[in-house]
């Protein structure tokens, strides 16, 4: 049990030596130590090590890029501290690591890896205090292990995405609320413990089908043909008192639970209204979305393992949410149709609503209205790997809820709104306006999410594919996110060409194509709406129209012109020091590189990235005129991707 901190650093730098890609654990150094000793307060020194009074109870290592196996055998002297691991989200590799070390443990998030083979039935032995164990979307194959199944602490466990084989064992765990072994190569049925389950945990197991029910309750009227055999016959008259005995108990019992029962919906029903009445615009009211089809109407899709008739199956799936994460408050759609909402805008796909979770979380759903270009399966299969992605600068998709007639995507509010009605509408509000550095800062984030992007969506040619100012949120401390990416693949075909802002580019418009560049002319156009603060006209034209007022056609008669002065382009709310200038034309320039029309002669987006992160987001010394290329400069520098007058 080792406080002694340098024991503990040995051991830590271990473990990192272990891993590959540690480029995420830098600070996992040795120079200080991992926990502050006798600290009352939870201490994080280095990344992911959470510590508490000079103990280390969580190692949290989610989305870090880490590579390699994971050999928990070198954090054994941690074997009584640690009560959580969290290695989700990155490429670990490998058999399942000896979590079963720690006997201590609550949680074991290891979803989204490439972990595989077999897990050995005792693997969870002496795991009594797991509650949570997510080993979801890896490449785990064979049965799923016995040991699970009196874990009687265990209250999620999410295995789905994998490639477990068998049946699923009789799991008697008593807290368990989720068990999602969706997408997994599991056969027989749905065992009467776990009939009561979200449906959708079932799905995409070909040899599932549905809970045999259990051995019926032999009913009077059974109990009754079965007398027939002659040893009960002889019983016959002592039999029938005793069930007619426990008849008349059974009936009496029954007109008390529905007496019961009638109150309490009564009750409840009037908690309801009441606390509905002073809320009377519901999410539901606004939209009229229904929380399923009728069953007159058959359109609802899907098969379901578990209970009922396959119409009651399809209606039951038809109302769940679909979380894309695991660590997030769940939440019922009913419990969105039931929030007071209020409508945010109306963009091209549909609505955003502004919902408030019974917790007081405030959601957004936005409803897409062409949403069709794909079946469930590869609806589900995108949904997801967008829920997978991890960034400070992307607004996480928390659920999403799919009919084929409705979709819905699900998020959290953003506190300050988009960056659109910052630029654009703040001054109509007598609000201020977004200084230079706040401007810098947004492109920054901006810049970084899009790199993310490219490099965790290849197969999308636009990654984000719908960059706009209005699909930029700004938090309370003005960090930007952004929304509505990687949309592309499930937006119809011909919708997204009249709608989508990757649709507008000067590729397509001219030759109908779409390239790895055109989210860099996204990226550039938006760069010059902030900083000239004019909206860029042509986003709001539907098909194929080419305008001649687009931003970037105006901002550059105004650099080439001579009788302009190019300060002129930028907007005077941003103010900013004679030394900002400096950084703003850099900017420009990028921004210009960036919308060049030629997509050849653009930057792509590895240089825009590189090149914005170099701006100095505080004032140096540099003096405007003489560090920062003159107006001359930046005029002969256009044109040029790889020749910046200020670089
Ligand atoms: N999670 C969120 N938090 C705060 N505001 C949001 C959120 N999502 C959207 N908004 C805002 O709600 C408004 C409507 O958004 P919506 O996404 O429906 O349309 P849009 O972005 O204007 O157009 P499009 O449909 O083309 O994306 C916009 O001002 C948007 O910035």
């Amino acid at each position: 049990l080792p406080t002694d901190s340098a024991a503990l650093k040995n051991i830590l730098l271990k473990f990192k030596s272990s891993l590959s890609n540690t480029a995420a654990l830098s600070n996992w150094d040795g120079k200080s130590p991992p926990c502050n000793k006798e600290e009352d307060n939870t201490t994080l020194n280095w990344k992911g090590v959470f510590c508490s009074n000079g103990y280390i109870r969580g190692i949290q290592l989610p989305n870090m890029g880490l590579k390699g196996t994971v050999d928990l055998t070198l954090l054994v002297d941690l074997k009584e501290d640690l009560r959580s691991l969290n290695f989700a989200d990155n490429s670990l590799q490998g058999p399942l690591p000896d979590l079963n070390i720690f006997g201590a443990l609550k949680s074991a998030f290891l979803s989204n890896n490439q972990f595989s083979g077999n897990i050995p039935d005792d693997a969870f032995k002496g795991m009594g205090s797991l509650k949570k164990l997510h080993l979801a979307n890896n490449t785990f194959t064979g049965p799923i292990p016995k040991s699970l199944t009196n874990l009687s602490n265990l209250i999620e466990l999410k295995l789905q995405d994998n490639k477990f084989e068998g049946r699923i064992p009789d799991f008697q765990n008593p807290k368990l609320q989720v068990f999602n072994v969706s997408n997994n190569n599991l056969v027989g049925t749905i065992p009467p413990s776990l009939s009561k389950m979200d449906p959708s945990f079932f799905t995409g197991n070909k040899g599932l089908s549905q809970s045999s029910q259990a051995t019926p309750t032999p009913t009077p009227a059974d109990s009754g043909s079965n007398t027939k055999n002659p040893e009960s016959e002889s019983k016959g008259t002592y039999t029938l008192t005793i069930v007619l005995a426990m008849v008349g108990s059974l009936l009496g019992l029954a007109i008390i639970v529905a007496v019961l029962f009638i109150l309490c919906r009564k009750q409840r029903r009037k908690t309801t209204l009441s606390i509905e009445t002073p809320l009377p615009s519901n999410l539901q009211k606004k939209t009229g979305i229904r929380e399923t089809d009728r069953p007159s109407n058959s359109s609802s899709e899907g098969s379901v393992g578990a209970g009922g008739s396959t119409r009651d199956k399809k209606a039951a799936e038809s109302t769940k949410l679909s979380f894309v994460r695991d660590d997030r408050e769940m939440f019922d759609l009913q419990d969105l149709l039931k929030a007071s909402a209020e409508i945010l805008g109306s963009g091209c796909f549909g609505s955003s609503y502004k919902a408030a979770l019974p917790s007081g979380h405030m959601m957004v759903v936005k409803r897409f209205k062409q949403m069709n270009n794909v079946g469930r399966e590869e609806f589900q299969e995108h949904m997801r790997r967008i829920g997978r992605l991890r960034h400070p600068n992307l607004l996480p998709l928390v659920s999403y809820y799919y009919r084929k007639e409705e979709k819905l995507l699900i998020s959290d509010f953003v506190d300050r709104g988009s960056l659109a009605v910052h630029l654009h509408g703040n001054q109509a509000l007598g609000q201020p306006n977004l200084e230079w550095a706040t401007r810098l800062k947004v492109i920054k984030g901006v810049a970084k999410g899009l790199g993310y992007l490219y490099k965790e969506l290849p197969s999308l040619i636009a990654p984000h594919g719908h960059l706009k100012s209005s699909n930029v949120l700004l938090n309370e401390a003005y960090e930007p996110f952004l929304t509505d990416y990687g949309l592309t693949p499930v937006i119809n075909q011909e919708s997204s060409q009249d709608l989508m802002v990757a649709y507008k580019s000067p590729e397509f418009l001219q030759q109908g194509r779409i390239t790895k560049k055109t989210d860099v002319w996204g990226l550039g156009i938006l760069i010059l709406e902030i900083l000239t603060g004019k909206f860029p006209a042509n986003f709001l034209q539907q098909g194929k129209k080419k305008t001649d007022v687009d931003l970037a056609n105006w901002v550059n008669s105004v650099v080439e012109s001579r009788d302009n002065n190019i300060s002129d382009v930028f907007d005077k709310d941003m103010g900013g020091t004679n030394n900002s200038q400096g950084e703003m034309m850099k900017l420009l320039n990028i921004a210009l590189a960036c919308c060049e029309a030629e997509v050849e002669k653009r930057l792509d987006i590895k240089e825009a990235v590189e090149k914005i992160e170099e701006l100095k987001e505080r004032d140096g010394e540099d003096d405007f005129y003489s560090s920062c290329a003159s107006e001359a400069d930046i005029k002969s520098s256009r044109g040029k991707s790889d020749d910046f007058a200020f670089t």
